[in-house]
């Protein structure tokens, strides 16, 4: 065999693991054919974060007003634009090196799978005793006139002029996150969505809260309309829904979901069963070829395809190549909708708890009225948090600014079974917002 391990992909799903293994003495090769190091660091989080930096703190700067601030934040969207490529593009030419120096071998081009055991790039053959398929997902493209006028999430983080009049496809994560920027910046925006809300993963109260925002910041939805068709008419272009509504725009944005890279792959030559939602695998992230694992957003799953998640399953497989017998045990896993505000979710929903009465209780904890000083007086910050019958906490929802950073804090303490008395043993930095929700949470927490 040429390798122990070949990757088929350079992001999350693959490198977190090539790097232990190649570290472990094994013999590794990544095959890429885009940009080395994947979406999230080249044309997703990352650069959706970088972008988002000034607007979060020119939100944060508007809770003051009246207050002590009176000026507002103008921000330059071109010129943060070329500090987005100063910071990120050089991200992938740092990973490149990252596998030269380590002796990782990083073969570019489109890869296919021959057998369970070789796969060709290039017209080239290139065998290992396992292969990791970690391919990601890309953009889902509407079947409408005038597809091709549709840009998508990576074209809009490299936008070097933000529209004057922009509409998105689908009220997800993509949109919302965007359009909060874009509205910011003064643009007209449109959100036409086919459902009757706005993110459906997250809380119900949560998302209009956001929504109403949206709304006063100059943002329009949608509800209940289907994209039809989009024509250039002279120097726009007009987007018209299933119902006739037509809305003038600059520059539409297609949001509507992301689909698996499974195509020419060679997983019907080589008998790997996928469906629509991606590649099938066992408990073990083997596909139905017992030598082929695949791993991040191209896995068929349930939970979030989320960065996290492939480094989860990253590092999983490579304790599996390393010996490990263990089947993959996903902790919870929190997902958060980087808008002014921020949105976070992680384990028990409120409707799943709702659903459930004989099992669960909720506490609303509206947090940002109660610890004005310590929340940057966020008034409407709230933390719906989950609780089982013996008053551990097994799910929370937040709207705030520092959700982010609270929903990492709470998905410890839901994975550690953390009690009152677990959390009544530490001491924490005081005034801070993690501080603030400890001590709120432990009035309701399991007491031993
Ligand atoms: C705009 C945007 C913002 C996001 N923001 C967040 C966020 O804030 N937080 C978060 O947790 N997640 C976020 N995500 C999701 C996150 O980016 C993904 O979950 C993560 O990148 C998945 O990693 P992956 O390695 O599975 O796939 P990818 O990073 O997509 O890597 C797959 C790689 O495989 C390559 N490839 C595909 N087919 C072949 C082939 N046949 N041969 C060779 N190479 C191939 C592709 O070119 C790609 O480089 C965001 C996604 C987008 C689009
Ligand atoms: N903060 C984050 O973690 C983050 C940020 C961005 C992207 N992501 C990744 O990207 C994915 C989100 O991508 P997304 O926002 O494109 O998808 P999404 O699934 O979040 O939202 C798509 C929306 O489009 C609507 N829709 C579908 N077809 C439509 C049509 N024809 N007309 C009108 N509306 C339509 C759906 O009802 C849905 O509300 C996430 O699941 C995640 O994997 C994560």
């Amino acid at each position: 065999m040429d390798y122990d391990v070949i990757f088929i992909g350079s992001g999350h799903a693959t490198w977190h693991a090539a790097v232990p293994l190649k570290q472990a003495g094994k013999n590794v090769a990544i095959m890429e054919e885009d940009t080395v190091a994947g979406t999230c660091t080249n044309y997703g989080c990352d650069a959706k974060i970088l972008l988002d930096g000034p607007f979060e703190l020119s939100e944060q700067l508007k809770q003051y007003r009246g207050k002590g601030v009176n000026d507002s934040v103008k921000i330059d969207w071109s010129q943060l634009m070329a500090y987005k490529h100063d910071i990120i593009d050089p991200l992938s030419v740092q990973m490149t090196g990252l596998f030269a120096q380590m002796g990782i071998d990083l073969i570019m081009g489109h890869a296919a799978l021959t057998d369970g055991h070789t796969v060709v790039v290039n017209d080239k053959s290139y065998t290992a005793d396992a292969i990791v398929l970690g391919t990601g997902e890309r953009p889902a493209k509407l079947p409408i006139d005038g597809a091709e006028f549709l840009h998508d999430s990576r074209e809009f983080l490299d936008l070097e002029a933000m529209p004057a009049r922009i509409t998105f496809i689908g009220a997800g994560i993509i949109s919302l996150e965007f359009a909060a920027m874009a509205a910011a910046l003064g643009s007209d925006v449109h959100i036409v969505e086919y459902g009757q809300r706005a993110l459906a993963a997250f809380n119900k109260d949560h998302v209009d809260q956001l929504v109403t925002k949206l709304t006063a910041a100059g943002v329009t939805f949608h509800f209940g309309e289907g994209l039809a068709s989009v024509a250039q008419v002279g120097d726009h272009f007009q987007a018209v829904t299933d119902s006739g509504l037509t809305i003038d725009t600059d520059y539409v944005l297609g949001a509507t979901g992301r689909v698996p890279n499974v195509e020419n792959l060679g997983l019907e030559a080589v008998g790997i069963a996928y469906n629509r939602h991606g590649i099938e695998v066992d408990d073990h992230l083997r596909t139905s070829v017992t030598s082929v694992y695949a791993s991040g957003d191209v896995i068929d799953k349930k939970i979030a395809r989320l960065t996290p998640t492939a480094t989860f399953e990253s590092n999983y497989i490579a304790g599996q190549i390393l010996g490990s017998p263990a089947p993959i045990d996903y902790p919870v896993i929190p997902a958060v909708v980087f808008t002014m505000p921020r949105l976070a979710q992680v384990g028990v929903t409120v409707a799943q708890a709702e659903a459930d009465t004989a099992t669960y209780h909720v506490q609303d904890i509206a947090y940002g009225q109660r610890l004005a000083f310590q929340y940057k007086n966020e008034l409407d910050a709230d933390l719906k948090a989950v609780f089982d019958q013996d008053n551990y906490l097994v799910g929370a929802e937040i709207i705030g600014n520092d959700a982010p950073d609270l929903i990492n804090l709470l998905t410890l303490i839901i994975n550690g079974h953390m009690s009152a008395n677990d959390l009544g043993k530490q001491v924490f930095a005081f005034p801070s917002s993690s501080v603030g929700i400890i001590d709120l949470l432990q009035l309701a927490l399991h007491r031993d």
